[in-house]
């Protein structure tokens, strides 16, 4: 009955030499939280990178909503807009002369060509009620130019919001948010989850948050370690698998 939203069978990618993924397979399913895991340098970044068509993968296939995703990162655009993505950086030249409102807006716009006022008073009214949701609306007037770090991840977030996705791509997220602004995000990717069955995929490195919040886990260091619920997939076996035995020491003797 449901579809998954991503399913990645095989897939190996190279960052220029290096295998830096190699035969990784696993599914997403519709409303459910699914976590990346492993230690740093393992490619969790890389493996969402081709995933997303950012990065051209060597072998394997990827399908998204069904369609497959061409090694070059071609997507047909009606399943590229059920996407959003949540960069761990998000790199701009700051002299954009662009306001919260108007960046924002630009999620909502389909991809291709369109009229300049297409949209009108929907665009405006799902602009506010993204930004209301990521607690932003008050920064709708100021430059994208002049936001903290944190302003700025809420603003992006309401970009990924201002219109109804399939599959919801974080990579790290949370990073730079106050502990208030951390808990209202998760509270707000549950509530996105269960009401309207998005996918979510995020990278982390937090695993309490990962066993709290997610509903499955992919542990991974190149290849695939182990998958399955957080109970079943973050033991200290295979904590120790991925990380080495040191860290669970370290974890236990918290
Ligand atoms: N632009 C690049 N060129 C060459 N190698 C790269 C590049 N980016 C990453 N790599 C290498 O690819 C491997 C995987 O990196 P990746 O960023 O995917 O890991 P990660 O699991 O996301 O790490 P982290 O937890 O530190 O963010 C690493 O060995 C890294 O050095």
């Amino acid at each position: 009955m449901n579809d998954p939203v991503l399913v990645v069978k095989g897939l190996t990618v190279y960052r220029e030499t290096y295998a830096a993924v190699q035969d990784v397979s696993f599914t997403v399913p519709a409303g459910m939280d699914t976590a990346i895991v492993g230690p740093n340098g393992a490619g969790k970044s890389t493996l969402i990178q081709a995933i997303l068509g950012i990065l051209p993968y060597r072998s394997g296939e990827v399908f998204v909503l069904g369609q497959p995703l061409s090694p070059k990162g071609k997507l047909p655009p009606a399943v590229r807009q059920q996407i959003a993505y949540l960069p761990q950086n998000f790199l701009f030249d700051r002299r954009i002369p662009i306001t919260v409102r108007e960046f924002v807006g630009l999620g909502w716009d389909r991809l291709g060509l369109q009229l300049p006022w297409a949209g009108g008073q929907a665009r405006r009214h799902a602009v506010q009620q993204a930004l209301t949701q990521v607690d932003a609306w008050h920064l709708y007037q100021q430059p994208v130019s002049v936001l903290s770090g944190g302003e700025l991840k809420r603003i992006l977030l309401a970009y990924c919001l201002v219109r109804p996705r399939r599959l919801l791509v974080l990579d790290e997220a949370p990073a730079g948010l106050d502990v208030r602004s951390e808990s209202e995000f998760y509270r707000l990717l549950h509530q996105l989850k269960k009401d309207q069955g998005w996918a979510i995929l995020q990278v982390s490195h937090d695993l309490d948050m990962v066993r709290r919040s997610c509903d499955r886990v992919l542990c991974i260091n190149r290849t695939l370690l182990c998958q399955g619920t957080p109970d079943h997939s973050l033991t200290p076996e295979n904590l120790s698998l991925a990380y080495g035995p040191e860290f669970v020491r370290y974890r236990h003797s918290c």
